[in-house]
């Protein structure tokens, strides 16, 4: 059963249809990629689902909920979680400080009970830290970490809400190729255990093509097909939006690896 329909979605900018009547599911446990060239409105789908952007036309309806009129924060309360492309944690606090803001935030207490509350769910936080592989650095500040190591705690700092659905604008953006196929398996892992769905821009077809369980692309604001990984690497008008014709995504990899 679908746990997100988006149906009609449409926006904007002037005159610019930077997304122009698309339609698409989302099912629990199911890592669904964006992909598109440049300006395809790939960011302005993202910030629709995710309440940045209100929509112009259509409906996006999440576990029976309307989402198009909600702010950022009560899509959040219904259980839809985003990591962010710049990682962000709070560099002054060690890591699993940042995972017990995320607690306390995700139980509706205010930030300035912090002080008091530095034990706060020290436990379940570090438990989230066991997930993804960081509980070992959990007393070190997020200051010293490495760049791979941010994005595993931003991960953490993610499923404190106990997310349905997780929300990734190009996660693996400035990483290395082997941190890359570590963070995604570790994304992957998440999504098995626990059910959950990601919807995940991503620019590295690498990435897309190992990780997706099903893929969208966007060309001109407009969906232009949409499937499994290798019936979208053979679908003409995806080569054609991506290279022009004549190329395929088979032959850039090679030049690539020649390069
Ligand atoms: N705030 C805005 N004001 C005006 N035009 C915008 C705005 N945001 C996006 N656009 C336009 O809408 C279209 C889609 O942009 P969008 O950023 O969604 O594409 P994208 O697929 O995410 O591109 P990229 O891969 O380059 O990030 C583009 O033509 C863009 O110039």
């Amino acid at each position: 059963m679908s746990l997100m329909q988006v149906s009609n979605l449409g926006k904007s900018f002037g005159g610019v249809k930077a997304v122009d009547g698309i339609s698409f599911e989302l099912r629990a446990g199911e890592l669904l990629a964006l992909i598109g060239p440049n300006g395809a409105g790939k960011s302005t789908t993202f910030n629709m689902v995710n309440g940045q952007l209100k929509a112009d036309a259509g409906s996006i309806l999440f576990d029976g909920k309307e989402l198009v009129g909600l702010k950022p924060r009560e899509i959040w309360r219904l259980s839809v979680s985003r990591t962010f492309q710049i990682a962000e944690t709070f560099a002054s606090l060690t890591v699993v400080e940042n995972v017990q803001m995320a607690l306390l935030s995700a139980d509706h207490r205010l930030f300035s009970m912090w002080r008091k509350a530095a034990a706060y769910k020290r436990d379940e936080a570090l438990g989230l830290l066991e997930q993804v592989g960081m509980a070992a650095q959990a007393d070190r500040p997020c200051s010293v970490l490495a760049y791979g190591d941010v994005k595993r705690v931003e991960l953490a700092i993610a499923m404190a809400n106990k997310p349905k659905l997780l929300l990734m604008d190009e996660p693996t953006a400035g990483m290395a190729p082997r941190e890359r196929n570590d963070l995604m398996a570790l994304t992957k892992k998440l999504v098995t255990e626990r059910n959950m769905a990601v919807l995940f821009t991503e620019h590295s077809m690498d990435v897309v093509f190992a990780y997706a369980d099903r893929m969208i692309v966007l060309a001109r604001g407009r969906l232009i097909a949409e499937g499994k990984p290798h019936e979208i690497r053979d679908d003409p008008k995806v080569q054609e939006v991506y290279f022009g014709s004549g190329k395929t995504f088979e032959k850039l990899k090679k030049s690539r690896e020649v390069a």
